[in-house]
């Protein structure tokens, strides 16, 4: 439903529906909020999600890269030759070592002391330094580059989701939760831009270190080459082994963080009716228990996590006693130098490190491009009919009168279910209009039509003869002001909501609004008056306050059309009685229609719509269907016998 309809006049039961679905919802979005949460943390124990179609994924990223691919080949050729530096620099250590080993051995042999001179080594420790600092501005040039390509890409693809949500129908809406949509828009993407310049990074650099470091090891030693690659693929197995494991435990401790926080904010939502039924010790047992389940879950992940890294150093560790035992002999033998023994331990640290991250990584970037995937689901969505170009679009006269003519309208949420067949009414300019039906009758629907929320499927509206679905939505919707129960107030001031949809009103404007819906005494009653801050969740400000603002809000609008959802059983008297009042100043002269939940407050309407499974099956005055003795007369009766 496009729009609240939650107070009626019937009694308690109403009341603790209604409660247990906002309960639904907050504990649905705080799932959903800590589900994001662990989103947004983009550590690489996050639960594994594979892309549905990798390749396809990437080409399409790619193609939405187009103008900043430059970027990416500066950060391939940075990576190329950060690679070639940091792969040469062991390699260079041991000359650097040879030459330096070499030269005391002759100093120690003529019997002077050794001191490092341009020829004697410091030529191969200027290079050798020369080699690391190369190496130090590659990686930065990558990293700064990379930071440029993924924030790029990132703000291109929010542009490109900020506006398709503007195109999007509400049906679309209708069918996803806020949180899941707003994630996508903010957490999909921030996680892709963060494993690209971490993970696809990490990835194509220890790719070519494990590639350089492999091939200067063989270029040294075959056997020695050969005894790491052994311990590296048992290293490689385990890691893969145990990072599948850790992702299973890491899945589980988000459950239980997401059932606890669903519960801590229920208790805390829920605190008065916990306590009205004495449910506290209930209430607060179920915390802890999940807080238990919690703790165990988090120290199974947490030691999972912890160990692997040291289980897989210790592995290489063991690699490299048995490669000290060889390279040892070997370097007894004359086979290997000095510098060429602690080049090669050099290269094994080159090769190791990436390797135990390599599985973490490549679950991290799959994790990734599943949020990807996400953000062009969204991306590939039916959109809206496009509103007509301004000069083909129906114009509505300069002066509207507020004349509509539904004729012969079908719909159907869903297409293939039908709810309204044949609706056809005729309302003259500054007629009220009243609605009347049982819960689901189609009320709001019918409002829904008249705004074009949703697109019939068949018959016409006119708004002064002009075809509604000929007009661009814009122009359509200026012409309506509208009142629902669930008045939104944005986080703002006072002033900035009245004005919210005039936004250059002057205060005299806005405060003239406020008179007219007897909401100016309660706004000076405010510790900053008109600039007073509220936020949306404001407990200071009642419910039946806000519905007065909203009324100013409308009022300050002046549009030539009005849909009102009749005042509540949930305020007191004396509000009710203003904002009957305040709607009454609102209406009079204007074409309105009116959501009426009481009999009593309608007999006065010019037509009451009487709907029923979504079609009217009366319409008339009052009188008129009193006179016909049919349905609306029994529920008069009822409501007044
Ligand atoms: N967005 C939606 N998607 C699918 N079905 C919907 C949607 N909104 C309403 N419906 C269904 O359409 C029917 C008419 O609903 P509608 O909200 O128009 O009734 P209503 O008369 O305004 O009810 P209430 O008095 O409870 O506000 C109901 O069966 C409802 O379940």
């Amino acid at each position: 439903m496009a729009w609240d309809k939650k107070k009626r006049d019937d009694g308690s039961d109403e009341l603790f529906s209604e409660n247990a679905r906002l309960e639904r919802e907050r504990k649905q979005g705080a799932i959903d909020d800590a589900q994001a949460m662990a989103d947004a943390s983009g550590t690489p124990e996050e639960e594994l999600e594979v892309p549905k179609d990798t390749w396809g994924t990437v080409r399409r990223l790619w193609r939405a890269a187009a103008g900043e691919r430059w970027r990416f080949g500066v950060v391939i050729a940075a990576i190329l030759v950060y690679t070639g530096f940091h792969v040469a620099a062991p390699a260079y250590s041991a000359r650097v070592i040879d030459v330096l080993w070499a030269n005391i051995q002759a100093a120690f042999a003529e019997g002077r002391a050794f001191t490092v001179g341009w020829e004697t080594g410091g030529r191969e420790l200027a290079i050798y330094f020369g080699i690391w600092t190369g190496a130090c501005a590659l990686y930065s040039v990558q990293c700064f580059v990379m930071a440029g390509f993924a924030e790029k890409l990132n703000l291109s693809l929010r542009r490109s989701i900020a506006e398709k949500l503007s195109r999007l129908p509400l049906k679309f809406y209708d069918g996803h939760k806020p949180g899941e949509v707003v994630s996508r828009a903010t957490n999909d993407l921030d996680k892709m831009s963060e494993v690209l310049q971490t993970g696809l990074l990490k990835l194509m650099s220890a790719v070519g270190t494990i590639i350089g470091a492999l091939y200067m090891m063989l270029c040294y030693s075959v056997l020695l080459t050969a005894i790491f690659l052994v311990f590296a693929f048992v290293s490689t197995l385990i890691t893969k082994g145990v990072s599948k494991w850790t992702l299973r435990l890491a899945a589980e401790r988000q459950r239980y963080v997401g059932e606890l926080t669903a519960t801590v904010e229920e208790a805390y939502s829920g605190r008065l009716i916990i306590k009205s039924f004495n449910r506290e010790g209930s209430s607060s047992q179920r915390v802890h228990e999940l807080s238990d389940k919690l703790a165990r879950a988090s120290r199974r992940a947490d030691f999972a996590t912890n160990a692997i890294s040291p289980l897989i150093r210790f592995i290489i560790r063991l690699a490299q006693v048995l490669i000290a035992v060889v390279a040892g002999g070997m370097l007894v033998g004359g086979q290997i130098t000095i510098g060429v023994f602690q080049a090669f331990f050099q290269y094994i640290h080159q090769a190791s490190e990436p390797l135990t991250q390599l599985s973490f990584t490549i679950n991290t970037l799959q994790n990734a491009l599943a949020s990807v995937e996400r953000v062009f689901d969204i991306l590939d969505e039916g959109e809206i009919e496009p509103d007509p170009l301004p000069e083909v679009a129906a114009k509505l006269p300069a002066a509207v009168e507020g004349r509509v003519d539904f004729s012969r309208v079908r719909f159907g949420y869903d297409s293939e279910k039908p709810l309204m067949r044949d609706v056809t009414f005729h309302v003259k300019p500054g007629q009220k209009v009243a609605i009347v039906g049982a819960t689901g009758a189609g009320k709001t629907t019918l409002i829904n039509l008249l705004m074009r929320f949703y697109e019939i499927g068949g018959g016409s509206i006119e708004l002064d003869g002009v075809d509604t679905h000929a007009m661009a939505r814009p122009d359509l919707r200026a012409n309506f002001g509208m009142v629902l129960q669930d008045a939104w107030l944005f986080d703002g001031t006072i002033a900035e909501n009245i004005a919210y949809g005039r936004p250059d009103a002057t205060r005299e404007e806005i405060v003239r609004a406020a008179e007219m819906a007897h909401v100016d005494h309660f706004v000076r009653t405010m510790p900053q008056g008109y600039d007073t801050h509220i936020e949306n969740d404001a407990e200071t400000i009642s419910q039946g306050q806000r519905q007065l603002l909203t009324i100013a809000r409308v009022i300050l609008c002046n549009p030539a059309i009005l849909i009102l959802d009749e005042a509540t059983s949930s305020v007191d008297t004396r509000t009710e009685r203003d904002i009957v009042q305040a709607m009454e100043t609102l209406m009079h002269g204007r074409t309105s229609f009116v959501i009426a939940h009481r009999l009593s407050t309608i007999v006065d309407a010019d037509l009451i719509l009487h709907m029923r499974a979504g079609t009217i099956i009366e319409q008339g005055t009052h009188e008129e269907l009193l006179a016909e003795n049919g349905p609306y007369a029994d529920l008069y009766r009822s409501q007044f016998a």
